[in-house]
């Protein structure tokens, strides 16, 4: 493909946590992508916009069906994505046919499963919560740091594959994210920064699940509509200091996660996917 070739690209989201996906694997020119590249893509004004930059690429081997590479809209390149996973796993249940695949991320092998028309489960493997995992520059205990800002303090960190911050306040809605999101996320505690969400308690429901109100602040995006892997740390830190069951609802600005925190430490975060348009991106922006 020549570097004036334009490039097909698809714009995803899950629950508003928007992305756009190149695919590495016809291209090789979104594997070299810089991160002022990537800034120009997610741009919402001059460029496409995107929570994330999502780049498919072939698998290291056969244990995997696709490898996915994740960068934020800061240009960082991270680990982890959990909304981005699903929308991933789906396109390559939909070019396999089958309804389960593996997908290869810097944070591991993920299981991922249809669950039906545009609803995907996805095994984002162990949380990790000891201190150098999340990573933290000092070893501390994590289900309570000592850490404040503003009207938040003790947090609990836990790591998805990327970093998190979990507070928990009475109502998440009277947080203002976008004054406190920027000094938690570079706080010298993390060496990686931070995702940071807030995170407020619900009533239980019948069926005796957990519900948990949840906004988020994203490292290197700031404030997105969900975060999965930020409702599967809210989950498992709720569920470490007792104040929810392991399994939760997890309602985000942009709607409902489900997430469990299974007896072997995994986490299973199921949700839906949708596609917005597809498109042909500006060769300029790639170069
Ligand atoms: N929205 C993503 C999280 C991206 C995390 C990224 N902001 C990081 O720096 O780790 C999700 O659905 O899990």
């Amino acid at each position: 493909m020549s570097d004036s070739a334009t490039l097909p690209f698809r714009k995803m989201h899950g629950l508003g946590n928007d992305f756009v996906v190149l695919d590495g694997r016809i291209d090789p020119r979104p594997l070299a992508l810089d991160p002022a590249r990537v800034r120009a893509i997610a741009d919402r004004r001059a460029g496409i916009g995107c929570d994330q930059l999502i780049v498919i690429a072939t698998p290291s081997d056969n244990t995997a069906d696709v490898r996915m590479l994740i960068f934020n809209a800061d240009g960082s390149e991270v680990a982890a994505c959990g909304n981005a996973t699903r929308c991933v796993a789906w396109l390559a249940m939909t070019e396999s046919g089958r309804d389960s695949v593996v997908i290869e991320t810097r944070a591991g092998l993920l299981d991922a499963e249809s669950r039906g028309t545009s609803l995907v489960a996805v095994d984002m493997g162990a949380a990790r919560l000891d201190w150098r995992e999340i990573p933290l520059n000092e070893a501390v205990d994590t289900l309570h740091l000592g850490l404040s800002v503003g009207p938040l303090s003790d947090p609990v960190a836990v790591s998805m594959g990327n970093p998190h911050a979990v507070f928990f306040v009475e109502d998440s809605e009277a947080i203002d994210l976008a004054a406190v999101g920027p000094d938690l996320e570079h706080h010298p505690i993390f060496p990686e920064r931070a995702n940071i969400e807030v995170a407020s308690i619900l009533p239980t429901t019948e069926a005796g699940r957990g519900r948990i109100r949840m906004r988020v602040w994203e490292r290197g995006a700031g404030i997105t509509p969900a975060c999965g892997t930020g409702a599967c740390a809210t989950l498992v830190a709720a569920a470490r200091r007792g104040l929810s069951p392991r399994r939760a609802e997890l309602i985000l600005d942009g709607g409902t996660l489900e997430i469990e925190w299974l007896p072997d430490d995994h986490v299973l975060m199921t949700g839906p996917v949708a596609t917005s348009f597809t498109g042909l991106l500006d060769p300029a922006l790639l170069s």
